[in-house]
């Protein structure tokens, strides 16, 4: 079979380890030939691809980005579906596979169920907020450089008495905030999916340089504290009207300063999250999901993606998997009790 990989939305480590998986496997059980989809949807609707072969995905499996490269092109901007479908018939593609997040695969769910056209999907993101699964591939990687950076923020806000504030990624889910904070000891972890008042960040806070400690205080870039006008948090709007995250942690260390006098620096981490070599665990979790999506398109399974349960990779239809976020639980949420403060 002749099949198109392309990577749409954020890029997120492990996504080159998804495209070696395909490829060797494909090649070498299969004959398949592969087509590389440059920028995600805008390759397909432009025709914009090219060869990927072996030789191509040598020794890519530890480099972070894409070597397709991403885009957020809509899949039903320029030509839509039709213009795909006819790029796929030009160049005899039988099958895509379309690795992204939740809008990538919302598309590509759309795409196999209403259209008609052969497509698989493989969850990708470092938010960790896609359902029907039980981790996506670069979380692993967002959230142990997370950890390491509050590492080295403690041993300079301890040597000077001072609070500080981390900013991570998780636009509508606390993941990333949740597993840094906890692996690196935060005493306070703001989520948002539990919003808090300044009030109590603040009795954390204390609590916390009462004892000696220099606190440190970890904010999903998404968390909107009670009684705060949401745009606080926004930085920008893109041109495209997504929001870019990237103000909640300064507007957190502001507030700490004012209310405890204690001296109080924000650090956003932003990109850093997303660049750079997957894990261990990423680029074992992302060889094994690339692997599966073969069989997907051997299978005609068109509009399932595949997915981690446990320890077992399994195959489920996108359209299941985009229909909400995967947020923190409660009971991760009260878990944090006896740690915060
Ligand atoms: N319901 C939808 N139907 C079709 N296309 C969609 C839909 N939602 C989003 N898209 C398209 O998919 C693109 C990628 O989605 P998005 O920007 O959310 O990235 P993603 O794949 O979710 O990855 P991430 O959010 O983790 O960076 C969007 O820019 C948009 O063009
Ligand atoms: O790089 P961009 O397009 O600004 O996107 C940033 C967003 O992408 C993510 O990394 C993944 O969805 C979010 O955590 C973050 O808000
Ligand atoms: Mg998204």
């Amino acid at each position: 079979m002749k099949i198109g990989i392309l990577t749409s939305g954020g890029d997120c480590p492990g996504l080159n380890a998804v495209i070696r998986g395909a490829v060797r496997k494909g090649v070498r059980l299969f004959g398949d030939e592969f087509v590389g989809i440059r920028d995600g949807w805008r390759g397909l609707l432009e025709g914009d691809l090219h060869p990927l072969t072996t030789h191509d995905v040598r020794g890519i499996s530890g480099r972070g980005g894409t070597i397709l490269g991403t885009s957020r092109t809509h899949p039903y901007s320029g030509g839509g579906p039709d213009a795909m479908r006819q790029v796929m018939k030009d160049n005899g593609i039988d099958g895509v596979i379309a690795i992204g997040g939740e809008g990538t695969l919302a598309g590509a769910a759309r795409l196999a169920d209403d259209e008609g056209l052969p497509v698989v999907g493989v969850p990708k993101t470092i938010d960790n907020d896609l359902g029907s699964t039980d981790y996506t591939f670069g979380f692993d990687t967002a959230a142990a450089i997370a950890t390491r950076s509050i590492d080295a923020l403690r041993t300079t806000a301890e040597s000077h008495h001072r609070c500080m504030v981390v900013e991570v990624m998780g636009r509508h889910v606390g993941w990333i905030a949740l597993h840094a904070g906890m692996a690196a000891g935060a005493q306070a972890i703001l989520l948002p999916e539990f919003p808090v008042t300044m009030e109590r960040v603040v009795e954390w806070v204390e609590s916390a340089r009462d004892r000696g400690r220099a606190p440190i205080v970890v904010v999903a870039e998404g968390f909107v504290p009670v009684g705060v006008d949401a745009e606080e948090g926004v930085a920008a709007i893109a041109a495209d009207g997504r929001p870019r995250f990237g103000g909640i942690g300064d507007y957190v260390a502001a507030e700490v300063e004012r209310m405890t006098g204690i001296e109080t620096r924000a650090t956003i981490l932003g990109h850093l999250q997303r660049g750079g070599v997957p894990t261990a665990y990423d680029r074992v979790l992302a060889t094994r999901l690339g692997l599966a999506a073969v069989d997907l398109i051997h299978d005609a399974s068109w509009g399932y993606m595949t997915s981690l349960s446990g320890t077992d990779i399994i195959r489920v239809p996108m359209a299941d998997a985009v229909e909400s976020l995967k947020a923190v639980p409660k009971e991760r949420w009260d878990e944090l009790e006896a740690l915060l403060g």
